[in-house]
């Protein structure tokens, strides 16, 4: 699928999923606002850099997407210099490994002020966007499987990816009239730093060696190997671009076989 003269923001782009969506909607022919935590402007360089490369235009923004005034700004900044906005990707995300027993008021206050309050501010600010520019457009998050299934020692986890799935099932409906889309993915056990922290963090809780923990979840997958970003990147590929225009409201699993609905 290729498109022409579109701009895409992607949060947590600096690494992982978010820097696979981010090459991957370059090369479907999108300009790409990288956004991510300014303690990663190297990484997010090197992102814009590659895409750079391969012909398209790019920029790092710094933002932090619990911030709702952080989320206007970088949209406002994505549209000015590149010329216009059409998909916002709302990926970046922490997880936490705790028992359900030891998870503190903090630890809830800031995995939903990272994975769900960031979804919100990032509808509002795309679809403000949208509006102001007098079209409709694509608003796409991060959900996992963890959105489908609660996980042990995943739980505040699987919570936060529980609420992105309502957010975008009430946000599609809401947001149909303007003609714009809401979609989620959902990953499964993608090879980032995301499964090495819950890898090391596990490992620290149930006393099994460094790795193994992965490497019995990844045994769990039908597909017989461990997911890669590029793998999600084409399902949100796919969602940014015309073909999923008659799509809304759905939070899709793209994990190899392990979850089924
Ligand atoms: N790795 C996996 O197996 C899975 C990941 N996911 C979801 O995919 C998304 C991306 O995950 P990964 O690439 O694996 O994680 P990662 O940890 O490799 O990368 C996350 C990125 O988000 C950025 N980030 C974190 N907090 C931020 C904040 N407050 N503001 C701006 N940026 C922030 C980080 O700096 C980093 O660049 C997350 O929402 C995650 O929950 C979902 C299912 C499976
Ligand atoms: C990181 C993640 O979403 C899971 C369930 O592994």
């Amino acid at each position: 699928m290729t498109v022409q003269n579109k701009v895409a923001l992607v949060t947590g782009a600096g690494q992982g999923i978010g820097r696979g969506i981010a090459l991957r909607l370059a090369q479907d022919g999108f300009d790409v606002a990288i956004a991510d935590l300014d303690f990663q402007k190297d990484k997010a360089d090197s992102v814009v850099a590659e895409i750079e490369a391969i012909g398209r235009k790019a920029i790092f923004v710094a933002a932090d997407v619990s911030q709702r005034k952080d989320i206007v700004a970088a949209v406002d900044t994505a549209a000015k210099e590149l010329g216009g906005f059409d998909v916002i990707v709302n990926n970046a995300g922490i997880a936490q490994v705790k028992p359900i027993l030891d998870i503190t008021e903090d630890d809830l206050n800031s995995i939903f002020r990272i994975n769900v309050h960031s979804v919100v501010w990032g509808i509002q600010a795309a679809a403000a966007k949208f509006e102001e520019l007098g079209h409709g457009g694509k608003i796409i998050s991060a959900a996992s499987i963890a959105a489908i299934q609660g996980f042990p020692i995943l739980g505040a986890y699987s919570a936060s990816k529980f609420a992105v799935r309502g957010i975008t099932q009430a946000a599609a409906q809401e947001l149909a009239p303007k003609g714009i889309t809401v979609n989620a993915y959902a990953p499964g056990i993608v090879g980032t730093g995301m499964w090495e922290l819950i890898d090391a963090e596990l490992s620290k809780i149930n006393g099994k060696p460094l790795g193994q923990n992965l490497k019995e979840n990844v045994e769990g997958i039908a597909l017989g190997r461990i997911e890669t970003p590029d793998d999600v990147a084409r399902v949100v590929s796919f969602f940014a671009g015309h073909d999923s225009d008659y799509v809304t409201g759905q939070v899709l699993l793209v994990d190899g076989g392990m979850l089924y609905n």
